[in-house]
């Protein structure tokens, strides 16, 4: 039989909280300003040059309950970014419904791999090869960042974007450990094709979390 604290995250009423953190949203859109992030643990996509592999383990992070995730997030910003691990794998219909309820606004980080649930004031998605987005997510996504390792990620970037709403904003990220050799290649992209644009990872120059 299942325990009552399992019941209660497979129902969104608790989530496994790996981290929050109040910082500047380093990526995107949103680039820049303030936001109070909650990464909950979880995630089976397997990305091999993944930044926080340490969230992929639901059960190394405690069951939190959402109210206190949420009262505290509270305190720090009106804008709340809700990251992984993959977020999607939890019901984030509790979670966002208590932030809407204090007035916050709800941004999301997802790879759009799994079913669409929470109320989102933005949602910024992140598609990976390994486990493609679900329609509902292609569809609802106000931005489209997607990672570039090597070449082939341009051509994965043109189907992605094939994919999604007109109005959504598309992105070209370099990964990380290959920013040097990819970064050249992403700015002469978006000059031959600028519906892109670039983001970085910008919390990672300044040296904060
Ligand atoms: C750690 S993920 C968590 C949210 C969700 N699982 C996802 O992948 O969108 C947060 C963001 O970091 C990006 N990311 C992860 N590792 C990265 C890396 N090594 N270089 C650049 N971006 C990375 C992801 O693509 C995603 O946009
Ligand atoms: N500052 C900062 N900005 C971010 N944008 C997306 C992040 C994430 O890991 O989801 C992230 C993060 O980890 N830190
Ligand atoms: S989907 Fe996100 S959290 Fe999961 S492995 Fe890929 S980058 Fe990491
Ligand atoms: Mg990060």
């Amino acid at each position: 039989m299942k325990s009552e604290v399992q019941e209660l995250v497979d129902k969104g009423i608790m989530l496994p909280l790996m981290e929050e953190f109040y910082t500047i949203q380093g990526e995107g859109f949103h680039k820049g300003t303030a936001a109070y992030f909650i990464r909950v643990g979880g995630c089976d996509v397997g990305c091999h040059w993944c930044d926080v592999k340490e969230s992929w383990n639901p059960d190394i992070h405690p069951p939190t309950q959402i109210e206190a995730i949420a009262n505290n997030a509270a305190m720090y910003s009106k804008t709340i970014v809700i990251t992984g691990g993959e977020p999607l794998m939890w019901d984030m219909n509790p979670l966002t419904s208590l932030l809407k309820e204090k007035g916050l606004d709800t941004h999301i980080e997802t790879s759009g791999a799994y079913t669409l649930s929470g109320t989102w004031d933005w949602i910024c998605l992140s598609p990976k090869k390994l486990k493609l987005p679900t329609p509902e997510v292609y569809q609802a996504a106000n931005e489209l960042k997607v990672i570039i390792y090597n070449k082939a990620d341009f051509k994965f970037a043109e189907e992605q974007a094939a994919q999604v709403n007109d109005k959504c904003i598309l992105y070209l990220q370099p990964e990380w450990s290959k920013r040097d050799t990819v970064i050249p290649l992403i700015v002469d992209y978006v000059m031959a094709n600028p519906k892109w644009m670039v983001s970085l990872q910008t919390h990672k120059y300044l040296n904060i979390p």
